[in-house]
């Protein structure tokens, strides 16, 4: 089993003189439903505050005024305007899909209008409810992506089928394999199962992390890695490393670490760690 250490943060690049927001990626953020706001933005704050070029949010509306208050770098999308949000995913790199969806019907339709329209080149990072989605109403992953799917153990027995007590190195390899996927199997020991490779476990990370939003979070910060630094699993690892490394600094004086201040330590942690 490969351990995940800082050697894997060699990925993390300095920035270019001649460069323009362009240059860092699109990313396109799907999540959020009336019940579930906090989720999406604190993905949407993960994605800006790790460097993506342009980030978007598709969420519903009633969600617009907050996102802005909260991270007014990102843009919104209302996710009820089906259209304009597929218009936005084919200029996309990188789509983050499930953070505080639901479940509801209209979540189903994005999730299955977003895998009949992504292409090649484009990555697409599973999260939270577009994952129970995709295991309830049995969809089949779309082809022509990179997919990443960022499950925690619940989820991950929804979609692969390994029940949380059979969830091991070798199950979960040969499920991402099966798959074809970069699953980034969440628990206090997270594995990055990705095919062709060996198993990786994070060697970081605290139980200060146990709190709702942190894994939405993580989504952010994968695709916010994956925009500018390509979607290879060692891309997927180094998030992986930079959101659980920034949590145990925190936790040294914090007895709980909240999900938005790992998102503001992130800029100062990649400049540190920039190669
Ligand atoms: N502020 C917000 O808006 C928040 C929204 N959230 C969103 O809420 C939606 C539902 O996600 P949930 O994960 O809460 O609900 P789920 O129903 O998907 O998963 C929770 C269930 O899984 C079980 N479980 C077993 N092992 C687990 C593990 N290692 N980690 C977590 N759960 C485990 C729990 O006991 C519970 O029964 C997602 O879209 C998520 O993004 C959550 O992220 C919490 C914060
Ligand atoms: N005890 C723990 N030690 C280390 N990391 C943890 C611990 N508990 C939770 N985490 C991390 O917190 C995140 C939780 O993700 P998830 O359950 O999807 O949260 P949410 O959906 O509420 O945002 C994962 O990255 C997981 O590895
Ligand atoms: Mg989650």
């Amino acid at each position: 089993m490969q351990k995940i250490t800082n050697d894997i943060l060699k990925i993390i690049k300095k920035r270019p003189a001649n460069s323009y927001k362009g240059t860092f990626g699109r990313i396109v953020l799907i999540g959020g439903n009336q019940n579930f706001g906090g989720a999406i933005m604190m993905a949407t704050m993960a994605a800006v505050y790790s460097g993506a070029g342009l980030v978007t949010a598709v969420t519903d509306k009633s969600n617009q005024s907050s996102l802005h208050s909260h991270t007014p770098e990102a843009m919104f999308q209302d996710i009820d305007d089906l259209d304009a949000v597929m218009k936005l995913v084919s200029q996309a790199n990188v789509v983050v899909i499930g953070p505080g969806l639901g479940t509801e019907p209209r979540s189903v339709s994005v999730l299955k209008e977003l895998f009949n329209q992504v292409k090649t080149g484009q990555t697409l990072v599973i999260d939270g409810s577009a994952l129970t989605i995709v295991a309830e109403q049995k969809l089949s992953l779309p082809t022509n992506s990179t997919n990443v799917l960022t499950p925690h153990q619940m989820e991950w027995q929804r979609v692969s089928g390994i029940e949380i007590k059979n969830q091991s190195p070798e199950l979960n390899q040969a499920a991402a394999e099966r798959l074809n996927v970069i699953a980034v199997v969440k628990s206090s020991r997270t594995e990055v199962c990705s095919p062709h490779q060996e198993v990786a476990e994070n060697t970081v990370g605290t139980p200060a992390q146990a709190t709702g939003g942190m894994g939405d979070t993580l989504a952010g910060l994968v695709g916010g890695f994956i925009c500018q630094f390509g979607n290879q699993a060692d891309v997927v690892k180094a998030a992986v490393y930079t959101h659980s490394a920034i949590a145990e600094q925190l936790a040294k004086t914090q007895y709980v670490v909240l999900p938005h201040q790992i998102s503001q330590a992130i800029p100062e942690f990649m400049k540190k760690n920039e190669h």
